[in-house]
């Protein structure tokens, strides 16, 4: 039965493959306008099913409304009208200048879509990250499948709606399924793909883009570190660091994974966690658990991968400062914070992705930048600081995919800057021009006129004039 259905999704994959790859070719002449007609049509569904998209993610981890609101619809719809305002100037073939050696020729940069495209997307912004890569695709001209989670399936099935309602299925489609399925995709040549997952998964997708030489686009996780620094305003960089470690119960690539706070302030800023928890998590004082804005671990399989993470740091000595309550049933894990970590404690190894929160203290800014240069590079970097030297000096001597000064978190909302990671956590950007970058070949095209090789002096047999021509190249150029 099983390898019946198997064969279906084959041949049904094996189908769309070749409409899309004969798709991609006629959208290589496909104007700016019709581009901009399917991205408005996207917004208009998003925009009329927004409380359909609510209920199906709210129905997958109970994420709050809100949170829903903020960090997926809007995400969406405002990477859509940023696209829509700027396709225009981004599709313009640029201009470059010609150098002297060059004279007689003229040349420019032209965008072409790369073609066809897959998109794999998590589970933890499960219609944010699969719907924001396809906005970058669709401005490119690419034709995309969407692979989409399949730990949130309510989310998934409302993703093939929107699909099936907004696009033809020769520009886009979307395939349900586990791991087989991103597996028989992957199979195919496909022009780019552009992956947001584990960096596990991430070393696998790369590999079978290699068997095809297809460009990739990996959007990792890792270990986001916040610094403290001594003078920074505590109660500020603790609601800070609340927020954006708890939002999406801590299911977030880009939240702070372990604090580095200096050893002066260390108890001050433990005190202000606290504080601030209780105020934006259990204002009435009857516990976290009865928050409805606290959103709930994905499923048993992650609760019993955190609740070891914090089994086996308490074992091995590490403190509960606040915390480490859990509800099976209910999917309930609350925020918890920990002191006294140690490097052989998995929870210092490992991606956290969960709300579990390690404070660790440090001397000297130099210990700090040290510890974390000793890790593999994270995907975003947070210093909170009023020493605009100490923050200038963190900046450049760590190395992120990302980094904001005095908050976190927030630089996922500025489409006009780059996002992703740098190795162990991402290769390429997203975002914005960057995300149509990403699915864009920058074609070279020169014209030529009267210039070097025009008038053939340099072709063989070679002789004087050619000999002549290059001695002035090496010595004027
Ligand atoms: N950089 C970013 O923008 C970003 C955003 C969100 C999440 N993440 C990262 O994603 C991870 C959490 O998400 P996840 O658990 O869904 O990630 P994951 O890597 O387990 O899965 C992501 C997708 O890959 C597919 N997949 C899983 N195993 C596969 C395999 N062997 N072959 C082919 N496809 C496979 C899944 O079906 C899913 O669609 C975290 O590491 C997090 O940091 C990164």
């Amino acid at each position: 039965m099983e390898t019946i259905i198997q064969e279906n999704i084959q041949s049904e994959i094996d189908r769309t493959f070749l409409v899309h790859k004969r798709q991609s070719i006629l959208n290589r002449t496909q104007s700016i306008k019709e581009r901009k007609a399917l991205l408005e049509k996207l917004l208009a569904w998003i925009k009329n099913n927004q409380g359909d998209i609510r209920k199906a993610i709210h129905a997958d981890f109970k994420k709050p409304y809100l949170e829903i609101d903020l960090s997926e619809i809007f995400v969406v719809t405002s990477e859509i009208k940023h696209a829509l305002k700027n396709i225009d100037k981004w599709i313009k073939p640029q201009k470059v200048s010609t150098p002297l050696p060059m004279l007689g020729t003229k040349s420019h940069v032209q965008y072409e879509p790369k073609g066809t495209s897959l998109i794999i997307a998590p589970w933890n912004y499960p219609f944010n990250l699969a719907i924001g890569p396809l906005v970058s695709a669709i401005a490119a001209g690419c034709t995309a499948i969407i692979k989409p989670s399949e730990l949130t399936p309510h989310t998934s099935a409302l993703l093939r709606r929107l699909v099936a309602e907004t696009f033809d299925k020769s520009q886009v489609a979307l395939f349900e399924g586990e791991v087989e399925v991103a597996q028989l995709l992957l199979d195919k040549p496909f022009d780019h793909i552009f992956f947001t997952g584990s960096p596990a998964v991430g070393k696998i997708i790369m590999k079978a883009a290699a068997e095809n030489l297809s460009s990739v686009t990996l959007e990792l996780g890792g270990k986001s570190p916040a610094i403290i620094d001594f003078n920074s305003d505590l109660k500020d960089a603790a609601a800070k660091i609340i927020w954006g470690k708890f939002v999406n119960c801590g299911q977030t690539c880009i939240a702070p994974d372990y604090v580095l706070v200096h050893h002066s302030v260390k108890e001050a800023f433990l005190t202000a966690l606290k504080n601030e928890l209780e105020k934006m998590y259990d204002p009435s004082g009857k516990g976290i658990e009865k928050s409805k804005d606290y959103a709930r671990i994905v499923n048993g399989k992650h609760l019993k991968r955190l609740k070891n993470l914090l089994a086996d740091a308490e074992l091995k000595g590490a403190e509960k400062y606040f915390g480490g309550y859990v509800d099976e049933e209910e999917m309930f894990f609350e925020p918890t914070v920990l002191t006294e970590l140690s490097e052989d404690m998995d929870i210092m190894q490992e991606e956290i992705f969960g709300p579990l929160l390690p404070v660790l203290s440090f001397g000297d800014l130099e210990e700090a930048i040290q510890y974390i240069n000793m890790k593999p590079k994270p995907l975003a970097l947070y210093m909170f600081s009023n020493d605009d030297d100490n923050i200038k000096r963190v900046f450049q001597e760590t190395s992120s995919g990302g980094a904001v000064a005095n908050d976190c978190v927030l630089h996922f909302l500025q489409n006009e800057l780059p996002f992703g990671g740098v190795n162990n956590s991402g290769i390429g950007k997203a975002h914005g021009h960057f995300g149509f970058l990403a699915f864009s070949n920058q074609k070279a095209v020169m014209h030529q006129r009267v210039g070097l090789t025009a008038s053939k002096p340099l072709y063989p047999p070679y002789g004087f004039a050619g000999k002549k021509i290059i001695d002035s190249l090496l010595k004027w150029f």
